[in-house]
């Protein structure tokens, strides 16, 4: 029989930490959720009523997802469409959920969806699909470094055999891009993850390869399982120029009638805003963000659906491109280098954030895998192709202050 009132004490005195409490509960997590909640509440003199509110089950997200789970934070949810994307893997028409708490976002992502699909679509381009981790080796020197980066990468295919093929069936070695500086060797491993953004699958997979390369290699110490080339969760020039994740791009043509009557502007106005804004002023700004608000629809959509909310980073990198056709009409694409993105593993198994992949046809596995997650990329640059739209054109018809005035305040 647990006491309730007494485990509480316990953690607020200490004598239980934060995370040792389902020992106390026979393993109940929901139990041990409220216990560590009210914790807090007594500890600190506050109320977490909202916190407490959910329906995410803890047995269900604890140990997967989520360590001293006291609750959860909501966030609004609205939706963004139709969208019409004739795309490499999705054709039709979508509607795109947007976890945030800015208003006018979602206003605007929707405008943009409103003109491109009155304009006929968006269309979608994968240039490349690759999740990379780099491992770091410390070599006597840079010849060995060298040889040993010419070792592995003559020997992909037995390293997915002897190595990454134990502990993934989804996970498969593709190519190594190695970079020596001094006496250092990082490996910058390519892997195919499927359906799976692919983090755990290539971090698990590198380590495998590691244990191999020691073995064959003794005079090489492997010392750090990332060294920083991957590059995860960090603003880089290696994921902008080389791609990561998902390397995306959207175009539209939108006709000057429709840039006029639904986006309040003209053509030529929106490719000197881009131009200007986001091609000059990224420049002398040093930014990889050659773009107005990546981050906004990123953000938002990786909120919504389970994503890795820490790579937003690479997400929000990359470029948007205005010019006006000699037709007259306006031509805008975006540049995706790095959405690192998955429909199965992770955070996608939270039953709210699966309902939202729901929503776009893209939760779970596909088949054949891989195929899933390349529709989601698709539909994300599409989403982003539009609130560039939008935004792009409020600050060219000099809306921009007024919309959050009224949307946002
Ligand atoms: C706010 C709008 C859309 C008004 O735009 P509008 O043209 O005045 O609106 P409208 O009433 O004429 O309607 C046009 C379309 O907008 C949509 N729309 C219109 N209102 C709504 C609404 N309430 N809810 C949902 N959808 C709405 C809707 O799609 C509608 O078409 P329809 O579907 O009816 O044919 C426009 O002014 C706009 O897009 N402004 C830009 C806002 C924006 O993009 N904010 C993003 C955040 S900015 C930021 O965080 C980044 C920044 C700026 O700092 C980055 C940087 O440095 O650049
Ligand atoms: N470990 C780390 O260093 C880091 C971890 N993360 C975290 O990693 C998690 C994501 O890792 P990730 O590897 O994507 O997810 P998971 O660790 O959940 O791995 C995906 C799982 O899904 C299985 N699977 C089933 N169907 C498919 C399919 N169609 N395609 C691909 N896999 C399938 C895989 O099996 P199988 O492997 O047998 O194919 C694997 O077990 C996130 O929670 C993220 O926050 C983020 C950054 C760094």
């Amino acid at each position: 029989m647990v006491d309730f009132d007494e485990l509480v004490e316990k953690v607020i005195t200490g004598e239980i930490k934060l995370h040792q409490v389902e020992r106390y509960t026979n393993g109940d997590k929901r139990l041990a959720t409220e216990i560590r909640r009210r914790a807090l509440e007594k500890k600190f003199g506050v109320s977490l009523e909202n916190i407490g509110h959910y329906s995410i089950d803890p047995e269900r997200v604890i140990g997967k997802n989520i360590e001293n789970m006291i609750g959860v934070v909501q966030i609004p949810m609205g939706v963004a469409g139709p969208l019409k994307i004739n795309g490499e893997y999705v054709k039709g028409e979508f509607y795109i959920p947007l976890a945030t708490t800015e208003g006018a976002l979602v206003a605007s992502v929707n405008r943009g969806c409103s003109a491109i699909t009155a304009a006929g679509g968006v269309k979608t381009t994968i240039i490349d699909d690759k999740m990379t981790r780099a491992p770091l080796l410390k070599c006597p020197d840079a010849r060995r470094a060298r040889e040993v980066a010419e070792w592995v990468k003559a020997n992909i295919e037995y390293l997915q055999e002897k190595a990454v093929s134990k502990v993934t069936r989804h996970g498969k070695l593709r190519d190594v891009k190695p970079h020596i500086v001094g006496n250092n060797l990082y490996l910058r491993f390519e892997f195919e993850t499927g359906d799976a953004m692919g983090m755990n699958m290539v971090t698990i997979s590198s380590e495998e390869i590691m244990n191999v390369i020691e073995e064959e290699f003794p005079d090489v110490k492997y010392l750090a399982l990332s060294g920083n080339l991957c590059v995860d969760k960090k603003p880089n020039a290696m994921n902008f120029i080389n791609g990561r994740g998902k390397t995306v791009i959207a175009e539209a043509i939108i006709p000057r009638e429709i840039v006029e009557k639904k986006l309040k502007t003209t053509p030529e106005l929106i490719a000197e805003v881009n131009y200007r804004k986001n091609l000059v002023g990224s420049a002398q700004a040093g930014s990889y963000g050659f773009n107005a608000h990546f981050a906004n629809i990123v953000g938002a959509i990786f909120l919504a659906t389970g994503q890795d909310e820490a790579q937003i980073t690479e997400g929000s990198h990359g470029i948007t491109l205005a010019e006006v056709t000699p037709e007259g009409d306006l031509y805008i694409s975006v540049t995706m280098p790095s959405l690192e993105i998955g429909t199965v593993g992770g955070g996608t198994r939270v039953p709210t954030q699966r309902e939202a992949l729901s929503i776009m046809g893209v939760a779970g596995g596909g088949e054949p895998p891989g195929t899933n997650a390349r529709k989601f990329a698709e539909i994300i640059a599409g989403a982003v192709l539009a609130g560039e739209l939008s935004l792009l054109a409020a600050i060219a018809a000099k809306h921009l202050a007024k919309a959050h005035a009224e949307l946002g305040r």
